[in-house]
């Protein structure tokens, strides 16, 4: 058998049908990539789950890092990967394919199993988070962010009472190895104690007595916070006065000010311990927020947390609410990836930016920065790329609607023509658009959301490549 290596991980080339019996007509759950599906391995008669990528590098990475994190309790195990030419039905021509076999999860999703719950104590909370934690740790200590760390990627093993809990879906995942990366919330501000690391590193090569900053592990912690405060109350921290899929800019706003509180009625029966976990985990400032290691050592995850009966059942049972709260994290998840689509900060030598200059100029004159005026290259550069990512956003999320197939869509149009003006002398997008019929204005043939928001996550990827070298 010919076998490509990646690190580690052995991705076989033969096909996955001479080891593997594949149940097509079920579907286990399906999500951006797809459907995953069950299959049974033909000689140990084992049930697992297959997830099927189109074989690109994104794809390869996604299966390389959980197989890294895998052989842990709370991690969803990766048992093989192959790569295999398919032809599915309907399509003209075989495509390279990734299909990764994983641990079956029988259980089900984290909030639909609290929300049948009958009894949910904040030590039961505790436990779960115990478990989340558990999993992260794994990953931060490969040096590993997850980076869509969400309640829909929490799975049980079974639906037994003490089943273990275990984190999938690595397709965000992410090595993070300190390297000094632009943290922000938007793309418009670099923090100023990034600034201060980066001086000081040019000046002296290294950052001495400076731990590795880790930017996108500190997002995973943001997103244990939100976990965390929905599991106690049963509603998000942040959330808009009135139902809305997309997130306002008033939200924005507070979840980048920390504006959340604890409300008096739901939460006076709420531990203080419990309450610490969510106040240092949602800290705004991604250098204080509390690291893995100090929420492994939290006094509410060493003792046995108090038997206070919770709400959150209840709450979490009005299904728009919970969708809501999905969506909003999925969105904030999504605004917190963004500094992916910067460039590396450059030493000062060859940095061309002169904004930058100008504020590490102002840094070493102790000077106070302030906000960069909005038109670098760069800048432009990001408001296309987020341009494209919020087309992306709104296929996933009105896939989620089983609106699949549509030319109609005039939100998609006038988003597309929004990122269009943005992305203009960029033909790759043209080209792309015009496999998909686009006319200028609209869609000549029915679209796959789900294809358009693959092709154009290919191209922002890219797009990022270009601008990094
Ligand atoms: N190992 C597994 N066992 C059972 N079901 C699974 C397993 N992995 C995934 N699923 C189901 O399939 C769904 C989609 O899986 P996954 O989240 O990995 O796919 P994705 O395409 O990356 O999704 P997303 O849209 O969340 O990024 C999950 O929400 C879950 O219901």
């Amino acid at each position: 058998m010919e076998e490509v290596k990646a690190t580690h991980l052995k991705i076989k080339t033969n096909s996955i049908l001479d080891d593997y019996d594949v149940i097509w007509n079920q579907k286990l759950g399906t999500g951006i990539s797809g459907p995953v599906r069950p299959c049974i391995h033909k000689k140990t008669k084992e049930r697992c789950a297959l997830k099927c990528l189109a074989d690109r590098p994104k794809a390869r990475t996604e299966c390389t890092l959980q197989y890294q994190c895998s052989g842990h309790p709370n991690i969803v195990g990766v048992y093989s990967v192959y790569a295999n030419e398919v032809q599915f039905p309907g399509e003209p021509l075989p495509r390279p394919r990734l299909f990764i076999v994983m641990e079956l999860m029988k259980g089900g999703e984290l909030f639909d199993r609290i929300t049948k719950k009958k009894h949910f104590t904040e030590r039961e909370a505790a436990k779960y988070t115990r478990q989340i934690t558990a999993a992260v740790a794994r990953c931060h200590s490969l040096n590993i962010a997850h980076r869509d760390l969400k309640p829909e990627n929490l799975l049980f093993k079974d639906n037994s009472e003490d089943a273990l809990i275990k984190l999938s879906d690595f397709g965000f995942a992410k090595i993070d190895d300190g390297t000094l990366k632009t943290p922000q919330f938007t793309p418009y501000y670099v923090a100023p104690q990034i600034l201060e690391a980066q001086a000081r590193k040019n000046l002296q090569g290294h950052v001495p007595g400076m731990p590795a900053y880790t930017y996108d592990k500190s997002c995973d912690m943001w997103s244990i916070g939100v976990i965390v405060y929905i599991m106690l109350c049963g509603y998000p921290p942040f959330y808009s006065e009135t139902p809305s899929r997309q997130m306002t800019n008033n939200m924005k706003k507070k979840i980048m000010a920390g504006e959340y509180t604890f409300p008096t009625e739901d939460w006076k029966n709420i531990s203080v311990e419990a309450k610490d976990v969510v106040r240092r985990l949602l800290d705004v400032d991604p250098t204080k927020r509390m690291n893995i290691v100090e929420l492994q050592h939290h006094v509410w995850l060493q003792y046995e947390a108090p038997e206070t009966m919770l709400m959150s059942p209840a709450i979490l049972m009005d299904k728009v609410s919970l969708e809501e709260a999905r969506l909003m994290h999925a969105q904030q998840l999504t605004n917190m990836r963004q500094p992916d689509l910067q460039i590396t900060l450059k030493p000062m030598k060859t940095a061309n930016n002169p904004i930058l200059k100008k504020r590490l100029h102002n840094l070493a004159s102790k000077n106070s920065l302030e906000p960069p005026e909005k038109s670098s290259y760069e800048d432009i550069e990001n408001i296309g790329l987020q341009k494209l990512q919020d087309v992306i956003l709104y296929c996933l999320t009105q896939n989620g609607n089983g609106n699949k197939e549509d030319n109609t869509d005039l939100q998609l149009c006038s988003l597309l023509t929004a990122a269009i003006e943005c992305n203009q002398g960029v033909s790759e997008l043209q080209e792309m658009l015009h496999r998909f019929k686009w006319n200028g204005s609209g869609f000549d043939s029915q679209v796959n959301k789900h294809d358009l928001a693959a092709a154009i996550d290919d191209l922002v990827l890219h797009r990022r490549q270009q601008i990094q070298t």
